[in-house]
């Protein structure tokens, strides 16, 4: 139990009942009452996340504000850059934390939703790490959100079981596992679902407070003998960023009355503006940190968002910006000399190629896409990679294994002193390719199947052989966006069209109609394309880019308890 000390209010006065709930005053919770989700939300845990967010909401408010700012400087011609004020952060010798044992060696990286079955196989997966994701991989519906902590809390404790009654198989943990990170939202994703003092509760609080509050003791018993819990930290664009985080986890270990230093996180390098604060982000959570990664997906979103109003930086196909492009490397190696010198792990990324479970030749095709990456990742000094699906993790595994040896990592072998004379200049070059009309074909169809499924509850799937997930869908969104506003000629297929608004319209309608052939008419009617339609299609044009497709999507997955109660 957790001491909550002055910030706890316990008199009987103070206590109010909300949608079923014990809730503490201040508290107001809007999503539906369940039996499982109560126990999650106690009154204590509830208490715990009303603490972090009076504590850090002014702090999360001006965040906010300084990216709105640096997105005005930047949509008037700037472009990011190294800070002249923190230079001697970068420029200074000191070192992060000692890596704790427990989470040397994470050669291997599996990911998923908070989804019980998922959870199971990817802890038993034979991954040395399971990123377990509210984030990119999750629609974060109430249900889902609530069903993963409440799934969260049995993986931790090790009673987790699931029973898929169609197939009569039982689901439990193995006695070897892997060890749990847990990614929570970024700063942007509000929790509408619960209220405090008056306001929706900031997502990632919510996230990382509730898990918190219920694992903390043991999983430092079980998982990270005497560390953790162990966090994933997605989507920042500054340093002030890492600092609030780093405030939140004093805060965490403070209430919980364990070492400082105990929590642990790996943030991933995402944005392009953080590319330029790698340094600065491992300062501010040197006490707190076990490295950083190369999340590529958002970072390619990042390149498009930042430079909305930079025609001269367009990009080709999506699938032509790949981690050989310039800038591409350019960021991961200068991530690996960072993260290196620093003392900490340089985690590479997520090929998007899964298993091809029906077609022997083309799954091979995509195990060696998937194997060549590893190879230039784990060359490039990489300690560790990310798999989507547990059928990669032998192939993944098997790379790193071959290169690294019996070594846990590289930190202290691969210290790329080689990529310290890397530039702004490198790290923002122009993506080399082309456009085409299939490109823009592709991200249509892509982008409204996805949205569809995120709007089901499902916020990661397979498409076209390939995993999609909030990241690469918002690639999808803003290159179509950035296509559209500034009329680019597809110039990769010799015919000189021009991507105008009539055009999409026709390519949107087209595509509706493929996906209704794909995936069938019951499907396509049972299911929520036509409102993922409207959502894409109204994003692609809308004037002014939107900063994330699933904050406008959120709106149609809020849902209150009793029904009707009150909208956002
Ligand atoms: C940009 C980024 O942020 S990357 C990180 C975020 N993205 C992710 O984490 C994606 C994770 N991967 C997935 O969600 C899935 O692998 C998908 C959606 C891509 C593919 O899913 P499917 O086509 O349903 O997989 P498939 O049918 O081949 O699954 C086979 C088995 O593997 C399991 N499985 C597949 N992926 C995973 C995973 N990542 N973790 C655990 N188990 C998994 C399935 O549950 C299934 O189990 P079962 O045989 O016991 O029923
Ligand atoms: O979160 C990972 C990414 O590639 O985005
Ligand atoms: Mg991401």
């Amino acid at each position: 139990m957790m001491d909550l000390g002055t910030y706890g209010n316990s008199t009987p006065m103070a206590r109010k009942i909300a949608s079923g709930y014990d809730v503490p005053e201040g508290v107001d919770i809007r999503g539906r009452y369940d039996e499982e989700f109560a126990k999650i939300l106690t009154k204590d845990a509830l208490q715990f996340v009303a603490v972090l967010q009076r504590e850090f909401r002014s702090h999360i408010k001006y965040a906010v504000e300084c990216r709105r700012e640096a997105k005005t400087r930047y949509n008037e011609g700037a472009v990011p850059g190294f800070d002249p004020a923190t230079r001697n952060i970068r420029e200074g010798e000191w070192k992060c934390a000692a890596v704790p044992p427990s989470v040397a060696d994470r050669r291997v990286e599996i990911t998923g939703p908070v989804e019980r079955k998922m959870i199971i196989n990817a802890l038993n997966s034979g991954a040395k790490v399971f990123m377990a994701d509210c984030e990119d991989a999750l629609s974060p519906s109430w249900e889902n959100l609530m069903r993963g902590q409440v799934n969260l809390k049995d993986a931790v404790d090790g009673s987790i079981t699931f029973h898929d009654r169609a197939r009569n198989r039982v689901y439990k943990l193995n006695d070897e596992i892997a060890k749990l990170f847990v990614r929570p939202r970024g700063w942007h994703l509000p929790e509408a679902h619960i209220f405090i003092d008056g306001e929706p509760a900031t997502g990632c609080l919510v996230d990382f407070g509730l898990y918190f509050y219920h694992n903390h003791a043991a999983f430092r018993r079980s998982q990270g003998a005497g560390f953790g819990p162990f966090f994933y930290l997605p989507k920042m664009e500054h340093s002030r960023e890492a600092k609030i985080w780093n405030s939140v986890f004093e805060r965490a270990e403070k209430v919980a009355g364990i070492e400082r230093g105990s929590i642990r996180a790996t943030v991933l390098i995402e944005t392009l503006p953080a590319v330029f604060q790698m340094d600065e982000i491992l300062y501010e959570l040197r006490d707190h940190s076990v490295g950083l990664n190369c999340g590529r997906w958002d970072y390619i979103f990042s390149y498009v968002k930042t430079f909305q109003a930079h025609p001269d930086r367009l990009l080709p196909d999506r699938v032509q910006v790949g981690m050989t492009q310039h800038f591409m490397r350019s960021y991961s190696d200068l991530l690996i000399r960072t993260c290196h010198r620093r003392g900490v792990h340089a985690m590479g990324g997520m090929a998007a190629q899964i298993p091809i479970r029906d077609d022997p030749a083309a799954n091979e095709a995509a195990l060696d896409l998937v194997k060549k990456d590893k190879l230039r990742e784990v060359k490039a000094g990489h300690d560790g990679t990310w798999a989507a699906h547990p059928g990669l993790i032998p192939a993944c595994m098997e790379v790193f294994t071959n290169n690294m040896g019996s070594a846990p990592n590289q930190i202290q072998t691969m210290k790329r002193e080689d990529s310290a004379t890397l530039t702004e200049e490198d790290l923002l070059q122009r993506p080399r390719g082309l456009r085409t009309m299939d490109g823009l074909r592709l991200n249509t169809r892509v982008g409204i199947q996805y949205l569809a499924a995120w709007l089901t509850g499902s916020g990661s799937v397979p498409l076209y052989n390939l995993m999609e997930d909030a990241a690469t869908a918002e690639i999808s969104r803003v290159q179509n966006w950035q296509w559209l506003k500034y009329g680019v000629e597809l110039n990769g297929d010799g015919l000189g069209v021009k991507v105008t608004k009539e055009l999409f319209g026709r390519v949107v309608e087209e595509e509706m109609a493929r996906i209704e052939r794909e995936v069938g008419k019951d499907k396509f009617q049972k299911g929520m394309y036509k409102e993922a339609c409207k959502i894409f299609t109204r994003q692609c044009t809308a004037p002014i880019l939107d900063d994330f497709l699933t904050l406008d999507a959120y709106n149609h997955i809020v849902i209150y308890h009793p029904k009707g109660s009150s909208s956002l």
